[in-house]
């Protein structure tokens, strides 16, 4: 077994006071930093029926003024999101040693597992929150030892919740390609094709003593192509627009996309990929579970070369996902 550091889930069983350590910086501090939460929030960000005939130009919409949507009308099943929810809870009420047999190994370079966000810089504060990550498409990449055994069916669920996601990507990049002008294809085939990786994640934020001061994700944009996320009914993610948060109140039975570093870089900034952080909260345990669209590790990201005109430079260089992986970890220039 991996070693790990304690689980926020076995802290917050122990503890009614944030340790220091958990205290973000005056900046970062949710209670001081939202500036539209609830109904204010509610009428601004864009919600989109994928079934009218308008969807696609109204995703590009979203896409270059917030980098974030919530999509209804989808074609992905209530149940296959119901079973996908149900094997995460089971697997995070798991005792904490059954768990650790899948805890993430900080000295290898895969990425699966299950873990707490590590602070990079010795005086990163920490997070609110542990995680599971598995590789489930395509099938070359998946490592079947790193999925649970344990809930029965843990598998079977994300499998095929997976299929819908592959379904559901794909229309969501046809549409984002047509729109900048391109053919229907053009976006999918440069993240990779049949070869793109698709990576559920788990995160699982336990009932936290001062949410306020607390984050259960710092701010960041999503290093992935593409991301589509459904939480549990505890709100807490935030989007930044113009130097503001808003909540992402979450609509029943949508999913909420958001575009990640890639298609920013492969549309030439014509689409943003959004700034979000994940709040906790006092009572509830909050879930949600991201699928990441990423490309594989060699293939090379840069500006469509149709995005590339006198009047709109390059903005981004081209590199393989891995380099591009590589300095964004490490905070090096691209
Ligand atoms: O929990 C959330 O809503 C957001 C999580 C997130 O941004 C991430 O895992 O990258
Ligand atoms: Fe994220």
């Amino acid at each position: 077994m991996a070693g790990m550091d304690q689980s926020v889930q076995v802290l917050a069983s122990l503890l009614d006071t944030l340790p220091p350590e958990f205290v973000q910086p005056e900046d970062k501090q949710p209670g001081a930093t939202t500036t539209f939460s609830g109904a204010a929030a509610a009428t601004e960000l864009p919600l989109i029926d994928m079934s009218m005939w308008n969807a696609g130009c109204c995703m590009a919409e979203a896409a270059r003024e917030w980098g974030i949507f919530q999509v209804v009308n989808h074609g992905v099943p209530s149940e296959a999101v119901a079973e996908l929810q149900r094997v995460g809870r089971e697997f995070f009420d798991l005792p904490q040693e059954e768990k650790e047999r899948y805890a993430l190994d900080p000295a290898s370079e895969r990425t699966e597992g299950y873990g707490s966000t590590l602070g990079r810089e010795p005086d990163d504060k920490k997070v609110w929150g542990d995680f599971l990550f598995n590789i489930v498409a395509p099938p070359a990449a998946v490592n079947v030892e790193m999925w649970p055994k344990d809930p029965h069916g843990y598998r079977e669920a994300n499998e095929a919740y997976c299929g819908h996601m592959q379904r559901l990507t794909r229309t969501l990049l046809e549409s984002l390609s047509v729109e900048l002008g391109l053919e229907q294809g053009a976006m999918a085939e440069a993240l990779g094709g049949d070869d793109v990786m698709f990576l559920q994640k788990i995160n699982f934020y336990p009932p936290c003593p001062q949410p306020e001061l607390a984050l259960g994700v710092t701010p960041h944009t999503d290093l992935c192509a593409l991301t589509v996320l459904v939480p549990n009914e505890v709100q807490g993610l935030q989007v930044s627009k113009d130097g503001h948060w808003y909540d992402v109140n979450y609509v029943h039975g949508a999913l909420i996309v958001n575009i990640g570093d890639q298609i920013e870089i492969f549309s030439n900034g014509r689409y943003k990929a959004a700034l979000h952080r994940a709040m906790v909260s006092k009572e509830k345990t909050r879930m949600s579970w991201p699928v990441f669209l990423e490309p594989p590790l060699e293939q090379v990201v840069g500006p469509h070369h149709q995005l590339v005109t006198d009047e709109t430079p390059a903005k981004y260089n081209a590199n393989t996902f891995k380099h591009y992986k590589y300095c964004k970890f490490n905070k090096l220039p691209l």
